[in-house]
């Protein structure tokens, strides 16, 4: 299973680079490490293993930071009583999104910056993803709210993006004009 141990920090040179398409149909191997974000992400969403093995709860999680630079990800969340989104991904891409951006008003984090960075991270609003399932079946996603800003988060971390390049550096809670906020 993975551990904080596994997952690597700001400076690693991984988080800024561009990750690798993974050839499909998808190997075991690329299968286990898919099932282990996963796995990850519901873990530490849950108090007691959270508790027992040290994890520092997330919604995502993506290949590069356990240093694998592969375009992969994991979601796992829950936007509203009931409305669970689970996705784990292959070669995910956003094939279209809304010109209206959103927000966390509480801003956001990440497993590989060991500290708080306070500020409004602007995102598209919706998104139409496009991917492939665990299975290497071909998926099409329309997301909004909090399920299309961590979709985004994640990508960003294939990209050796950081959610903190987007925080208006003079005015880190400037809002974006045509963006809605999410409490
Ligand atoms: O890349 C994934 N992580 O770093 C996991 C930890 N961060 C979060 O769970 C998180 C928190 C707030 C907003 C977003 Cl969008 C995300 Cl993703
Ligand atoms: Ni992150």
């Amino acid at each position: 299973m993975i551990k904080m141990e596994d997952i690597i920090r700001e400076g690693h040179p991984t988080l800024r680079q561009v990750a690798k398409e993974v050839p499909l149909p998808p190997s075991e191997e690329d299968r286990k490490i898919l099932k282990e974000l996963l796995e990850y992400v519901i873990n530490s969403q849950n108090t007691e293993v959270a508790e027992k093995y040290g994890l520092r709860p997330g919604i995502g999680l993506a290949a590069p930071q356990i240093n694998i630079s592969k375009r992969m990800f994991a979601v796992h969340l829950e936007d509203g009583p009931g409305r669970q989104h689970s996705y784990a991904l292959f070669n995910p891409k956003v094939v279209s999104h809304s010109v209206e951006k959103t927000f966390l008003t509480s801003g956001e984090g990440c497993l590989s910056v060991d500290r708080n960075i306070p500020g409004y991270v602007p995102r598209y609003s919706r998104v139409t993803l496009t991917g492939f399932d665990i299975d290497g079946k071909p998926v099409k996603l329309r997301l909004k709210g909090l399920a299309a800003i961590a979709v985004q988060h994640e990508l960003d971390h294939l990209n050796g993006v950081m959610f903190y390049d987007y925080i208006n550096p003079n005015d880190p809670f400037f809002e974006p004009e045509n963006s809605v906020p999410i409490e």
